[in-house]
């Protein structure tokens, strides 16, 4: 559905961009040079995209509730932090920097990790999306609804559904120290700082989407399956109007 076609151009936003435009049919409005390159050649696009936002603070469950949604509704789960980890792993350009802005609990400039973002979507087959980890700030916000916008102008730029995993902070680090998944952030240093970034940029992000109408508090207190049961119903709800 997102995928490319292998002679195209390996602009990752041209591809994308022309999918859209060819299944809105708003094609000879867009024309640019890479839309004309491609006009033609790229299979429709099936399906709008649905896209959720996962947030909360560090250790809220958001990456253990995630891998329910796909299981029981079948998103393609991008986790931000394992995109940002996976650049560090392949020892790329940007590692160092990553692996350095992870450690101090801070956030990665929204260049880099919005470039990964869409280059996992562009790839998936899939067109339902949970973002997990993202946005954590205004600027990873605006620079997403940036690409959306170039992407996908007939459709609008605002996600479908923002999840906040509301976690009280005493949990929250009790979590991340037992996680025990060998992170260079899961100590109590990095996260004393990743709460106080968390409280500084990520929940003014939550507040926008809260006034926006578009989000879901989840009370994530209790048993892994005692919160799913407050998930659950918000995506079936969806499944039932598509
Ligand atoms: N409801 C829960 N109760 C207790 N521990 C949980 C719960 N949900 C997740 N965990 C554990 O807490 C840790 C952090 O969860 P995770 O899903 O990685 O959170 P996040 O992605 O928000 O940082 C993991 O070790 C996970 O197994
Ligand atoms: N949008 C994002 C997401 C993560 N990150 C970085 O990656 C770290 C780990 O993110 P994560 O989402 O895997 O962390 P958890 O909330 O799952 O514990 C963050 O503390 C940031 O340093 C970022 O810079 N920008
Ligand atoms: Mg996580």
């Amino acid at each position: 559905m997102w995928r490319r076609v292998a002679s195209l151009s390996s602009s990752i936003s041209s591809s994308f961009l022309a999918q859209t435009a060819s299944r809105l049919n708003t094609w000879e409005s867009l024309t640019t040079g890479i839309a004309q390159q491609a006009k033609g050649v790229i299979a429709p696009k099936e399906k709008t995209p649905f896209i959720t936002f996962v947030l909360g603070g560090p250790g809220s469950g958001k990456g253990t509730q995630c891998i329910k949604i796909v299981e029981t509704f079948g998103f393609a789960h991008l986790s931000a932090g394992d995109l940002l980890r996976r650049e560090i792993a392949s020892k790329s350009a940007d590692g160092a920097m990553i692996l350095n802005t992870i450690k101090e609990g801070k956030i990665v400039p929204s260049q880099v990790t919005v470039k990964l973002i869409q280059k996992e979507m562009e790839l998936s087959d899939n067109h339902k999306f949970l973002i997990d980890g993202f946005p954590r700030t205004e600027e990873n916000r605006v620079s997403f609804e940036q690409i959306l916008s170039e992407w996908q102008s007939q459709i609008g730029v605002e996600p479908n559904v923002v999840l906040f995993f509301d976690c009280p902070e005493e949990e929250m680090v009790k979590r991340v120290l037992n996680r025990n998944e060998g992170r260079v952030d899961d100590n109590l240093e990095t996260i004393k700082k990743r709460l106080t970034v968390f409280q500084a940029l990520s929940l003014p992000v939550i507040n926008y989407y809260s006034e926006k109408g578009k989000l879901y508090t989840i009370k994530a207190i209790g048993t892994e399956d005692e919160i799913f049961e407050q998930v659950r119903p918000i995506f079936a709800a969806f499944e039932t109007v598509g």
